[in-house]
């Protein structure tokens, strides 16, 4: 078989890349026996569609059950159980009570199988390609810098002032509240290097440092600080800033979608939060759906379809892939 037939078959219908390749993976979390694994499934099929050649895996807590892990699998998951994560006792008032499961999201920098991890929530969906971010040179941390001017800010000195990262000359910062605040990420999408020393010092200090309002978005923000570097918007857009700084949004050019504002998860969409009736909002969530809804991004379904167009016959597909020099290919699902 045409060696370009062996790549193409080697395309994302699930098999795991040659060794030489370095390891890499996108990875999101999981928590509790609710509707967060829809936007778990939504995110597996929006990867498939923008053909990602790295697999998804799904971190998932004791408390997923079993069913909603074989949901993820046969979405092309590879699903990893995790333990919780508790901050120090305290008396937070996080900005949701649910915060605290997300200090959680800490274990995946146990993931060393992987050189370089790229972070999503549940409540993410991806439209374009963004496997390049792989790329992006080690040694730092990429996310994208949120916006302060959502109520849930409403606890911070720069809420109070009107100050936000996204549009700093509006409100200058007094003087006599000393430095602006560093440059701030939001948790909900990062590119990070898994690493067993960075893991067991996120955890040590964690015991040692009071939970905040948004709880490890805080904590990853102080723990980062000096080796973050900010990427452009289109790669987390959170929803807020289309009301809140739609200066700074192209739409037509946003890449992940980040449907953190109350009453913006599709999977419990009713329209009736504030900013819910936006045209733009309507369409993005209908844009979620259209992916979830789509069984031809399922995965059993994409892979058949894949093989079905290139009828192979097996043993001269092995023969084809000893020839292109290919190491021993074992299937494993991926959301690709
Ligand atoms: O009941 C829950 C709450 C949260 N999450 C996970 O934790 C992430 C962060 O929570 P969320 O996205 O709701 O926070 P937001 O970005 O809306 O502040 C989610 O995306 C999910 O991946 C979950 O699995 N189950
Ligand atoms: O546990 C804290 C969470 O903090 C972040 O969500 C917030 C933040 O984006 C605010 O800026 C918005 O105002 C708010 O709506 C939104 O929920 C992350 O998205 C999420 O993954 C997680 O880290
Ligand atoms: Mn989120």
């Amino acid at each position: 078989m045409a060696p370009e037939l062996v790549q193409a078959a080697l395309k994302p219908a699930g098999f795991t890349k040659p060794a030489s390749l370095p390891s890499r993976a996108y990875v999101t979390f999981l928590a509790g026996n609710g509707d967060y694994v829809k936007g778990v499934v939504g995110l597996a099929k929006g990867l498939r569609k923008v053909k990602t050649a790295y697999p998804l895996i799904v971190a998932v807590l004791p408390d997923v059950p079993e069913e909603h892990r074989r949901i993820l699998e046969s979405q092309g998951c590879i699903v990893r159980e995790i333990e919780p994560v508790y901050p120090p006792e305290n008396q937070t008032q996080f900005a949701m009570a649910y915060y605290v499961i997300n200090y959680s999201k800490l274990r995946i920098w146990e993931f060393v199988e992987y050189s370089k991890m790229i972070y999503l929530d549940g409540d993410i969906q991806v439209y374009d390609n963004i496997d390049h971010l792989f790329d992006l040179p080690d040694g730092h941390f990429y996310a994208v810098m949120d916006c302060f001017c959502e109520k849930t800010w409403s606890h911070t000195p720069q809420y109070k002032i009107g100050y936000c990262q996204q549009c700093p000359d509006k409100v200058n910062w007094p003087a006599e509240m000393g430095q602006p605040p560093s440059l701030y990420f939001n948790a909900g999408m990062f590119v990070f290097e898994p690493s067993i020393s960075t893991y067991h010092d996120l955890l040590k200090t964690l015991k040692v440092t009071p939970p905040t309002p948004f709880a490890e978005q805080d904590f990853l923000n102080m723990y980062f600080k000096d080796i973050y570097k900010p990427i452009p918007l289109v790669y987390n857009l959170v929803l807020a800033m289309l009301w809140r700084h739609p200066e700074n949004v192209e739409l037509d050019k946003v890449k992940v979608v980040h449907y953190c504002a109350a009453g913006s998860k599709p999977w419990r969409y009713t329209g009736k939060e504030e900013n819910m009736q936006r045209e733009d909002i309507k369409m993005l969530v209908e844009k979620w759906w259209g992916i979830y809804n789509d069984e031809s991004l399922d995965y059993m379904k994409f892979v058949a379809d894949g093989f079905d167009a290139e009828p192979v016959n097996l043993q001269s597909f092995i023969a084809a892939l000893s020839e292109a020099g290919a190491v021993q290919y074992v299937t494993a699902p991926s959301a690709a």
